[in-house]
């Protein structure tokens, strides 16, 4: 209050004075009401230890310890025996328990307030709650409640910082739940479905902090055997952070691999072919095959492929155009008839699969050439899915000025690339900030990339497996194209075009390598083994 002559008096009420013994009473109830809310919070926790000192109690040490040996021995032969039950039912949830205790919730509050999702409401600070930690053989799974006001992306724009905060390298953030609800069957299914209607319901409350515990990518990953009859939605190729298996999605569907030179292009490639092998033996795939490195990638494997082109670049194009012939006479049987085409061996899926594809698209010199195949890559990106003439291609460069139909692959793998902003143009706008560093690789990570799982918008990072020189020279003895299999355009009563030879190299007046081996160089004798 101002008085007249403009001094500023301060008026108090008189103050309550609450006796001493009233204090001591609500301290103690504020630290039982703590206490008993701790307890109620940890009721696993609370029943273990509580359980531990009755049975001390009651029977002693011996008591206490037989079980627990007991226990311990069990648990190691149902490990042992069924390692994926035993992480799903014992030891993940176990591991989850005591790394909520001992590594997340003692850094929970620090971890929240630096990385920036700690706020204040009411002058009082406010963090995420975290409700539950669950673990398997590779990954922490951390379950946090968001703060009202609070999404997913705020999450997800710091997820590095989260990884970092708990002493991980690698995390990912995501908006649901990774695993689906499993499929039942048998007596009690109907109990078991009421069951996953909870535990697998929408909760829009929550986010999913995934951390990578051990890095199951850092070693090789061996080839995965390759099925006789493949199965074109799920192709096994690569090993996941989790340890499953990632299976491509190939039926319906054109793939785009953007990664940076020797980040292993070639072993998404390989283990591709190698999931198809397969069904390229039985004539229910036909693969087409550019190597415009001249053959360096793909020529080992030359039984395995109906068409093959890797030294002229008319033969490309010839390919290709070729391709979409296919695709029209598919088009014109296939209208009104169905909608997606099923592969049969009469009628099989084929596959174009295109290595360095900017050789095609930028760096051709020949601008008619350049053309022609714009043209036949457009119509193939754009109709030959539906009716199974699809495109897989590998490319370095991601650029629109280098690849004008990125945007027409709706598949795409994003190995180790140059610079951040090229993985979002190779795996869609917002893929980096949800976690696909791929411009971030180390140097020992060849043949690891990121994919975007069917269904979700979240990036997962994965290992595709090493094809060796040997498992190439193995799969094209054991697995070659049918004899019949170049001959598909007959179909389209249009017959393979040969490739145009190219002028011979000048003779040399003398020459520099002893006759044996020249032969052996000869281009002419390497060029017999490809249909063009
Ligand atoms: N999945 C993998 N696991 C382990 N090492 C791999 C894997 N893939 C590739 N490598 C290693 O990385 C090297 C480069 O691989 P690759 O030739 O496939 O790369 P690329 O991206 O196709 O290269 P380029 O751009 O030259 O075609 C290989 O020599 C191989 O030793």
């Amino acid at each position: 209050m101002v008085t007249r002559s403009g001094d500023v008096m301060v008026l108090r009420r008189n103050r309550l004075t609450i006796p001493w013994w009233v204090s001591l009473l609500g301290v103690l109830a504020r630290w039982v009401g703590r206490a008993a809310w701790w307890f109620l919070r940890r009721p696993r926790t609370v029943a273990v230890v509580v359980g531990a000192v009755w049975v001390r109690s009651e029977f002693g040490w011996s008591g206490l310890l037989t079980p627990v040996v007991l226990g311990l021995a069990a648990s190691a032969v149902w490990r042992w025996r069924h390692p994926a039950s035993w992480w799903l039912w014992c030891g993940g949830p176990v591991l989850g328990w005591w790394r909520q205790i001992v590594v997340y919730r003692r850094a929970w509050r620090e971890a929240m307030t630096l990385c920036g999702l700690a706020k204040t409401f009411d002058h009082r600070p406010v963090v995420p709650g975290l409700l539950s930690v669950r673990c398997d053989e590779a990954l922490d799974i951390v379950t946090i409640r968001m703060l009202r006001g609070q999404s997913p992306s705020e999450f997800q724009k710091v997820t590095e910082k989260l990884a970092y905060a708990f002493g991980r390298r690698h995390g990912r953030v995501y908006a649901e739940r990774l695993e689906d609800p499993p499929n039942r069957s048998g007596r009690y299914a109907w109990a078991w479905r009421l069951v996953d209607r909870v535990r697998f319901r929408d909760r829009p409350t929550v986010v999913y902090l995934v951390l990578v515990r051990t890095d199951a990518l850092r070693s090789i990953v061996a080839p995965f055997p390759a099925p006789e009859v493949p199965d074109f939605t799920a192709l096994p190729l690569a090993r996941r952070e989790d340890l499953r298996i990632w299976c491509l999605h190939l039926l319906a569907t054109h793939v785009l691999i953007g990664g940076a030179t020797r980040r292993g292009k070639g072993s998404v490639l390989w283990s591709l072919v190698r999931a198809l092998s397969g069904g390229i033996a039985s004539g229910l795939v036909r693969l087409w095959v550019i190597d415009p490195k001249g053959g360096m990638e793909f020529a080992m494997g030359r039984p395995l492929f109906a068409r093959f082109a890797s030294e002229s670049f008319e033969a490309m194009a010839d390919l290709l155009d070729e391709a979409v012939a296919v695709m029209r006479e598919r088009q014109q049987r296939l209208a009104g008839v169905v909608r997606v085409h099923t592969p049969t061996s009469a009628d099989p899926l084929v596959v174009v699969v295109i290595d360095e594809m900017a050789a095609l698209t930028a760096y051709l010199q020949d601008g008619d050439l350049k053309k022609r195949i714009a043209n036949s890559l457009g119509l193939l990106l754009s109709q030959g899915a539906g009716v199974g003439v699809l495109v897989v291609a590998a490319l370095q460069d991601p650029r629109k000025e280098v690849l004008p139909f990125r945007d027409l692959f709706p598949t795409r793998i994003a190995l180790g690339l140059t610079e951040d902003s090229q993985v979002d143009m190779v795996l869609g706008d917002g893929a980096r900030a949800r976690g696909a560093r791929a411009d971030q690789m180390p140097r020992w990570a060849k043949g690891v990339g990121y994919v975007i799982l069917d269904g979700t918008p979240d990036p997962l990072r994965v290992r595709f497996s090493f094809i060796t020189d040997d498992h190439i020279r193995e799969m094209a003895g054991t697995h070659p194209a049918p004899v019949e299999a170049a001959d598909i355009l007959a179909q389209v009563g249009r017959e393979t075009a040969p490739e145009p030879r190219r002028p011979s190299p000048r003779p040399r007046s003398k020459p520099l390598l002893p006759k044996a081996l020249l032969d052996a160089l000869d281009p002419h004798q390497r060029r017999d083994g490809e249909t063009e």
